[in-house]
């Protein structure tokens, strides 16, 4: 196999299928890994995205895998390292995004690095340093009741540097729209400032693009998925119309869904409101020891043939909170999402082979609990979401889709079938 271009680290697997979909949209082959791989790639690839589940694990066991992942990607040849994390900052007060870049930057022997999430498509902005998710800061948008990690600054060089060692600056928009020269002069101002990771502006694609070529000597590039659609080109690949072919899709069609974010909570009512069946997990349930995995497996066994049935936890804050406040937050999440991810292989035990996943974490323990290893990656279906195909622990060909919880347009539960059909 050729070497690889570009290595990925993404600390959930939702994001990583986000950041392989902008790699492939903009012309590499990219492929996903679920964890990092026992031996060599067996298929060429430009860029492959270990996806880690390490978004919210302590932040030593989040740089230890991810530099596991780091030697992996090295051995396979990768120039560039890119460290794929949330278009909304997810990160605990602890950490993890500074601890895993500054344990990449040291492994790598990176003097400099910079940081972003912005992602234009899915209206993350960031301005003087303050990330935007639509038209509110992301401290006033529903990621400020995020069960796992709640986002109450929206100023990203102080939240950064609350989990960072090393000094933290910004490059602002003025700067970024200057283009490629000017960017790499304030690169070495920062620098002999003795800043080690900028916080970078953009408004726009445009701002993206014209950041790329300014990275290209950068060892470490750590951002969302956005600043992906300006690096292709340094490696002297060209955005492609070949869309990635997956094969053809068959089997019954389910939707699991472990999200509380705002727009899964939309796309929940819709589905329902859509007249599609739908059963809603209690976790209160879970934890009281009824079987709720055989019970839903009931319900869903004579529905399948009719069309996509959906199983959600999915709730709002002040149900999520009052669940937390009784059970603990880890153990509510951890709970539930054992509980989404045996009914998830139960499904595909009764027939399902399109299966859409709706959450980061959620995602993380579908795909785990069925053992798949490796994702190709196929069309976009909303920004930051497509499909991919792989095979499960038993070998059965599976389409899935993991959908970052705050993704997609209302109607994405039967929307994404229907473009596979
Ligand atoms: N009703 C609920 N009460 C408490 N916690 C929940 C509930 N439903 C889901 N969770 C937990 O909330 C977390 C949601 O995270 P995740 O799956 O990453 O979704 P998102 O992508 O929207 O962040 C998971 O740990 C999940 O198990
Ligand atoms: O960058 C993004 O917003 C997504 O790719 C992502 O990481 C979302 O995570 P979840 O909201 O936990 O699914």
């Amino acid at each position: 196999m050729a070497s690889i271009r570009l290595g990925c680290i993404a600390d959930d697997f939702t994001g990583a299928t986000d950041l392989a979909n902008n790699l492939v949209r903009s012309g590499m082959r990219a492929v996903q890994t679920i964890g990092v791989p026992d031996g060599p790639l067996q298929v060429d690839a430009d860029a492959v995205v270990v996806a880690l589940k390490s978004r919210t694990t302590p932040a030593a066991d989040a740089a230890r895998e991810s530099l596991a992942a780091l030697r992996w990607l090295q051995s396979q040849g990768a120039q560039q390292v890119y460290f794929k994390y949330c278009s909304t900052f997810d990160s605990t007060a602890q950490g993890n995004i500074g601890p895993v870049t500054e344990a990449l930057m040291e492994a790598l022997d990176a003097p400099f690095t910079i940081a972003t999430p912005a992602f234009p498509d899915n209206q993350r902005t960031v301005f003087k340093g303050y990330l935007f998710v639509g038209e509110v800061l992301l401290s006033e948008s529903g990621m400020r009741d995020h069960p796992l990690t709640p986002m109450r600054d929206a100023n990203l060089v102080r939240v950064l540097q609350s989990q960072c060692r090393r000094k933290v600056g910004l490059i602002d928009y003025r700067t970024v729209a200057k283009g490629e020269a000017a960017i790499r002069e304030r690169i070495a101002a920062l620098q002999a400032e003795g800043v080690a990771i900028a916080v970078v502006d953009a408004l726009g694609n445009d701002d993206l693009l014209r950041l790329g070529p300014a990275l290209k000597d950068l060892r470490l590039v750590t951002a969302g998925s956005g600043v992906a659609i300006g690096l292709p080109g340094n490696f002297g690949i060209a955005a492609s119309a070949a869309a990635s072919r997956l094969p053809a899709a068959e089997g019954l069609q389910a939707v699991v869904s472990g999200s509380c974010s705002v727009a899964t909570n939309r796309q929940v009512r819709s589905f329902i409101e859509a007249g599609r069946p739908a059963y809603a997990i209690e976790p209160r349930r879970i934890a009281a020891g009824d079987d709720v995995v055989a019970q839903v497996l009931a319900w869903a066994r004579p529905l399948l043939a009719q069309g996509p049935v959906l199983v959600y936890s999915t709730a709002e804050p002040a149900a999520v909170k009052a669940v937390q406040g009784e059970l603990g937050v880890d153990e509510a999440g951890a709970m539930v999402e054992r509980t989404i991810a045996a009914i998830a292989r139960g499904l595909v035990d009764l027939g399902v082979r399109q299966l859409v996943v709706a959450g980061g974490e959620t995602s993380g323990a579908c795909v785990q609990a069925l053992g798949m290893r490796q994702l190709q990656i196929g069309p976009q279906i909303d920004p930051g979401v497509p499909w991919c195909w792989g095979r499960d622990a038993a070998g059965r060909a599976l389409h899935v889709t993991l959908k970052s919880g705050n993704f997609g347009a209302d109607d994405f539960f039967t929307k994404a079938f229907a473009q596979l059909s």
